[in-house]
């Protein structure tokens, strides 16, 4: 797994690196325009053949710095570099003061703003290079719109400037991938797309939250020379409680995982199906079954020893026509519940697919006191939109709620309003601080569905599984997938997974499966491809 950053995170690294004496904050600005020179011509192998014309446009603070470097490098490799200041170079901080004014020994420097920008026509360059704003993106920008825009026509048409952005592209909040000031009205007010984004030491959360990645396109890091041994030595003086390095959470130093491939799937030969764990999946009504089949499915292929699938008594003969390899047991109220699990082997339950809400609010309360590890989802959580303190205080740690937009809406709906007002103002409040506020409510594991997946427990520990970049899956948003989900996550709690790891392995394996099949996927393809994934990961 790699390390998610916020910005203040990477300021205290920087610091530290700083105060060590090993580097100078100007090094780590001149690395850091070399990192995006040197990902242009990767990029672009042909940019570095001949000399071609560059744009630079530089903001008020370091990423403008970065770019006043950028410049130098690429007119001392003998482009034409024609660069843009927006805001007063005499207030600029001490390093990119001396950047621009290493860069002023070589060319001019043009103001900034819409009326120095036309729109029209692409100044002949091959690149222009955004570094506006990057980390420390405080407040909307609505003066230099007609830029931003420009930038926009650039990056989406064929035979125009390709759009590099340093470190992220202006407009988003580094922290929560959300473009500052963006609200419906004005959509105008959103923020640069880039056709490549370079950044520095480590990606940043907004890389891979929100609507970051429409914006960053593609994400290149580059090394500034800063070592983990530097950063263990800022994680061990950091006070894991100080809010401004730690934002969202004082645990587990605040840092945000990328879930990426399980070390786990082990092959536990001269074991037998009990040891592979039993899990129960609740049921409802007869033609709504099709839901928790989907999740007995995913529970059995993901490598549950033992599936049942519990329907009501009357929707039994539907089931049975339906399924093979995964058992039945009717369920037709709580206390016929409450008998099944006297059964001490079911150690793993699923409840809300296709559910039903009345029968989720019979059957919930009685599957959570028999304290199983247990998934709730779909009609399990809308079942508590009107109490759900209702349902927190019967959840316990070994429970994993796995709400969508909508539903995550119903159960914390407080959360849910800060996460949709408006951006006014950066940092702002994220998807990150939104899954680790609902955990904390929770008190259990919250996985917060989406192309970034946010999983989160009571303790702060937090990951998010991106399906962006290379891993984009869009054809996973069909009916049906988030059921699957449910029945992975269920599976690898039968086979003795914590609720954390279950829930992350479960939503790596869940956009595996997608990318194994491709565009055209339907629910019921997903547990299917996890034999051949299994083998591409050597399980
Ligand atoms: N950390 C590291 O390790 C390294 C960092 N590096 C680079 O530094 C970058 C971070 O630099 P940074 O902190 O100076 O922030 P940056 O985004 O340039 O701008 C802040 C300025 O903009 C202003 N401002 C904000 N919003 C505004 C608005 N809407 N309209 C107008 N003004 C606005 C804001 O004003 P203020 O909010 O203070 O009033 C402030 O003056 C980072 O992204 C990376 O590229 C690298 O060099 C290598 C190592
Ligand atoms: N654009 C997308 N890219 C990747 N995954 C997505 C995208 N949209 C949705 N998903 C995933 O698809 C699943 C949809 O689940 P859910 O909304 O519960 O649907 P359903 O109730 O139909 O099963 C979730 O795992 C979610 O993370
Ligand atoms: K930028």
């Amino acid at each position: 797994m790699s390390e998610l950053l916020t910005a203040a995170q990477m300021r205290a690294i920087e610091q530290a690196a700083i105060e060590s004496d090993e580097v100078t904050g100007l090094e780590l600005m001149e690395r850091a325009g070399r990192g995006v020179v040197e990902a242009i011509f990767e990029e672009w192998p042909e940019l570095a053949k001949t000399s071609h014309k560059a744009v630079v446009l530089c903001g008020p603070g370091n990423n403008g710095g970065d770019g006043f470097v950028v410049a130098r490098l690429l007119k001392k490799w003998g482009w034409e570099v024609e660069v843009f200041l927006y805001g007063d170079a005499e207030k600029l901080p001490p390093d990119a003061r001396v950047s621009y004014g290493r860069w002023v020994e070589l060319g001019e420097v043009k103001p900034l703003g819409d009326a120095d920008f036309d729109i029209d026509h692409d100044m002949g360059a091959k690149v222009v290079i955004d570094a506006i704003f990057g980390t420390g993106l405080s407040r909307p920008f609505y003066t230099i719109g007609v830029v931003q825009d420009t930038l926009n026509y650039y990056s989406s048409s064929k035979d125009m400037p390709n759009v590099v952005s340093v470190d992220i592209p202006s407009g988003i909040c580094a922290d929560s991938g959300r473009y500052i000031g963006y609200d419906d009205e004005n959509p105008f007010d959103s923020c640069v797309w880039a056709n490549l984004t370079v950044s520095f030491h480590s990606e940043k959360l907004g890389h891979r939250l929100s609507l970051g990645p429409i914006g960053v396109q593609k994400i290149v890091v580059k090394s500034i020379g800063i070592g983990r041994d530097l950063k263990q030595r800022w994680e061990e003086t950091t006070p894991i409680s100080t809010p401004d390095a730690t934002r969202g959470a004082g645990q587990v130093n605040g840092i945000v995982k990328l879930v990426s491939k399980p070390t786990w799937i082990g092959k536990n030969y001269g074991w037998n199906k009990f040891s592979h764990g039993h899990a129960l999946i609740l049921s409802g009504t007869s033609g709504k079954g099709g839901a928790a089949r989907l999740s007995a499915r995913g529970a059995l292929r993901i490598g549950a020893g033992l599936v049942t699938v519990a329907p009501t008594p009357g929707a039994l003969q539907e089931n049975a026509a339906r399924l093979d390899a995964v058992m039945l047991s009717p369920v037709g109220d709580a206390q016929t519940l409450q008998a099944v699990l006297a059964d001490e082997r079911f150690n793993a339950l699923c409840l809300g697919p296709g559910l039903g809400v009345e029968r989720a609010r019979d059957l919930v309360p009685v599957a959570l006191a028999a304290k199983r590890a247990t998934v709730l989802d779909a009609d399990a959580l809308t079942a508590f939109k009107d109490d759900p303190s209702a349902l927190f205080d019967m959840l316990h740690e070994n429970c994993v709620l796995t709400p969508h937009a909508g539903e995550f809406a119903r159960l914390f709906p407080d959360i849910d309003k800060k996460l949709n007002a408006p951006a006014a103002k950066g940092p702002a409040y994220s998807k990150v601080d939104a899954t680790r506020d609902a955990a904390a409510q929770a008190g259990c594991v919250v996985l917060f569905k989406g192309p970034d997946t946010v999983i989160a427990a009571p303790d702060g520990a937090c990951s998010i599984n991106s399906a962006a970049y290379e891993r984009s899956a869009p054809w996973l948003a069909t009916a049906g997938s988030g059921d699957v989900l449910a029945g992975f996550i269920t599976g690898l709690l039968a086979r003795g997974f914590a609720p954390m790891p279950a829930a992350e392995t479960a939503a790596w394996l869940h956009v595996e499966c997608a990318l194994e099949f491709g565009p055209g996927l339907i629910a019921e393809d997903l547990p299917e491809q996890l034999p051949s994934v299994f083998r591409r990961l050597g399980a």
